[in-house]
């Protein structure tokens, strides 16, 4: 039943709302992104948790710093065992260079399998006129385009953007190269803070790897029910 391309994000600020939900989405869902919300304030005893119910675990810090401090708070972090953590690309090509080197290096020296370090592109509530605000002057598209192609020569295993430019970054990075889109609603849920939108099927028939989805499901009325109905639609996703 479970889907491994469906991240539920637990933007919850306890253990105890952590179990609530897990325990309500039971084997419909697999996947949990752990935001700084949560881990700002219950800490790593939620990866231990997730991890004794067999859950796969997106660690999403979104770290963006200087070449070493980025790479070392990594390695602080890796040992905790997670699958996905990420950085922010517009940290430049020297600190996701660094950071993914540095992280192989550790994993090797561990003897563990590195996590896949993703960078994110540009934030999905981000929209064209906050973008012009910030002074840039290119489409915000291009944009991502461009830090996924740097994010890929950098080493990056992937990419978080927006599922409306998970075509354009599936043609210039090829196949082996994880997309994974917030900003998914299904059609007629509130679209809340988010800005560049599609739909689960939209995401992957653009070619998103991984979607995730928060409030979508954890403000449903009935979560397993939201997640079973997210699930359904990818299902019958044409591919
Ligand atoms: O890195 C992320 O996960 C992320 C990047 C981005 O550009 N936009 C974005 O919404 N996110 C995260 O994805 C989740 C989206 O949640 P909902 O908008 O509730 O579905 C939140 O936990 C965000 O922190």
């Amino acid at each position: 039943m479970a889907d491994n391309r469906l991240i539920v994000a637990l933007d919850v600020h306890t253990l105890d709302d952590v179990k609530k939900l897990v325990e309500e989405l039971g084997d419909a869902v697999s996947y949990y992104k752990i935001g700084m919300e949560l881990y700002y304030s219950a800490g790593p005893g939620v990866i231990d948790y997730l991890k004794e119910k067999n859950k796969n675990i997106f660690l999403d810090l979104k770290l963006h710093d200087i070449p070493n401090t980025v790479s070392e708070g990594l390695c602080s972090l890796m040992k905790h065992g997670v699958s996905i953590f990420n950085v922010h690309a517009s940290g430049g090509y020297t600190m996701m260079k660094t950071a993914a080197d540095k992280i192989r290096q550790e994993a090797e020296k561990l003897n563990i399998e590195p996590p896949k370090l993703i960078a994110v592109t540009v934030l999905t509530s981000m929209n064209e006129q906050d973008w012009k605000d910030m002074g840039n002057t290119d489409l915000i598209s291009d944009r991502v385009v461009r830090l996924a192609k740097l994010a890929k020569k950098a080493g990056m295993d992937g990419v978080v953007a927006s599922p409306q430019e998970a075509t354009m970054i599936r043609q210039a990075c090829g196949d082996d190269f994880l997309i994974v889109t917030p900003g998914v609603r299904p059609a007629g849920s509130d679209i809340n803070d988010q800005s560049r939108i599609a739909t689960p099927a939209a995401a992957l028939q653009n070619g998103a790897t991984h979607l995730v989805i928060g409030r979508p499901i954890r403000a449903a009325e009935n979560p397993r029910q939201a997640a079973l109905k997210i699930l359904e639609e990818m299902e019958n996703a044409v591919k």
